[in-house]
């Protein structure tokens, strides 16, 4: 048997494993790297992160990932060359993380890796009849295996779409198994550069539960802070935004789409939400010459607004919700404040109340991933389309 495969066959079988959980998302601040201990699987799986890390990303190569980003006319040479860097670069980024914290690398069972999302385009995006949902994902998954000599799972967005999906959001798959709890309607509300929540029915029941995105989360805010505020990479606790005035008539624009009347689950990107669609609201509205600050306000109240009507109009009928907030955004007081404004019925704490560190839970999503690929079995959350029963996610040996 290849020595590989058995130590895999090793690995499904050990009481503990500890897994890499990778992520890198829309904001491209870095490279999250949590090292989980999941123990079981399925309903069963245990998951504590025992270290965390945010590796920041040097501005080259930052600006190199920019550089095809979302972008439909990319230049394909650097995104062929860029598939290999951003693996090389991750790779070394785990290296130093591990070094830093003093662990053995033959201490490390599995990476799971997500990789750099470049291009998202569900249906409901490109809107071409005859083509699939697509999205892709770079930083190949055999350079970290042999660069690190780590077992690695990566590019888990494709056998989603394969199985009728459009690749996101996978939190469902993860937050099912450790966040449900009997007797609570919760909602894992994850505000990175795009916005998603899972609902999780107090009776547990896998048939009703689902992850979609809801529109921008810090997307939209960012892009403009690095467009008009060269020193800036975002508003810093919002200091710019509460400084301005919502604009009823821009925001009004700015939830003029139709991906907010689509059902759920669905996707989105900044493919849809970036500077283009700003100015066009502000055309339509007459705002164009808002100060930054309206901007920055209105763009504030639209995260909010997308999210609370996703909420209220998806669960009308459930009564009071536990509302788990995650991401860069649940640091956003402003954001924050709309927010419980709005969903008065709610109660509202994020994942270190029920032991995830907020900033690290996505990267502990594919970590959980990677867990179920290995040592589990595919969940059926009945016959709903987007949400196919699957485990995720190809096997890359160091050798
Ligand atoms: N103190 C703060 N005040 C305001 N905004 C903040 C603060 N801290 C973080 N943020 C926001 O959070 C963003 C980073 O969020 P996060 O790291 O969750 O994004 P991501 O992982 O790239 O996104 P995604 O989930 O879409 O992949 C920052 O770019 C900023 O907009
Ligand atoms: C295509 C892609 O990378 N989507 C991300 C992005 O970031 C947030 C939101 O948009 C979500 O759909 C997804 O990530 C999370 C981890 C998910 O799949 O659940």
């Amino acid at each position: 048997m290849n020595p590989n495969i058995s130590k895999l066959y090793h690995i499904a079988q050990k009481s503990e494993r500890k897994i890499i959980g990778l992520m890198s998302g829309t904001s491209l601040d870095g490279l999250d790297i949590a090292l989980c201990l999941c123990s079981g699987s399925g309903t069963d799986t245990r998951v504590a992160v025992a270290k965390f890390v945010t590796m920041p990303y040097d501005s080259d190569f930052r600006a190199d990932i920019k550089s095809v980003f979302a972008k439909k006319d990319a230049d394909l040479e650097k995104v062929c060359l860029l598939n290999e860097v951003v693996a090389i670069n991750h790779a070394a980024l785990i290296l130093k993380a591990l070094k830093e914290w003093n662990i053995a690398v033959d201490e490390i069972d599995l990476i799971a890796s997500h990789g750099q999302t470049i291009f998202h385009a569900p249906k409901i995006l490109h809107g071409k009849a005859s083509y699939p949902n697509g999205t892709l994902q770079i930083g190949d998954g055999d350079h970290l295996a042999v660069h690190t000599g780590i077992i690695t799972i990566a590019d888990f967005r494709q056998k989603h779409i394969a199985a009728g999906g459009e690749g996101a959001p996978l939190a469902v798959y993860g937050d099912y198994l450790v966040f449900a709890k009997q007797g609570e309607n919760r909602i894992m509300l994850n505000i990175g550069g795009i916005a998603n929540f899972t609902f999780l029915p107090a009776d547990k029941d896998a048939s009703k539960v689902f992850s979609t995105d809801v529109g921008p989360g810090n997307t939209l805010m960012d892009q403009f802070i690095q467009a008009n505020y060269p020193d800036l990479y975002f508003d810093q606790d919002a200091a710019l935004a509460c400084k301005g005035n919502l604009n009823p008539a821009l925001l009004h624009a700015l939830l003029e789409n139709e991906f907010f009347e689509k059902n759920f689950p669905k996707t989105t990107g900044p493919e849809l939400f970036n500077l283009a669609y700003l100015q066009r609201a502000q055309l339509q509205s007459n705002t164009v010459n808002l100060t930054k600050e309206d901007v920055l306000a209105t763009l504030c109240y639209f995260t909010a607004s997308s999210i609370v009507k996703a909420i209220n109009t998806t669960l009308p009928e459930i009564g009071q919700l536990h509302i788990y907030m995650s991401g860069g955004g649940m640091h956003n007081p402003l954001l924050v404040k709309l927010l419980k404004n709005s969903l008065t019925n709610s109660i509202f704490g994020t994942t270190a109340d029920l032991a995830i560190n907020p900033d690290a839970k996505e990267a502990v999503l594919f970590a959980l991933l990677a867990n179920e690929t290995i040592a589990g079995s595919p969940i059926h959350f009945g016959d709903r389309e987007g949400v196919p029963s699957v485990c995720m996610g190809k096997i890359c040996l160091p050798s």
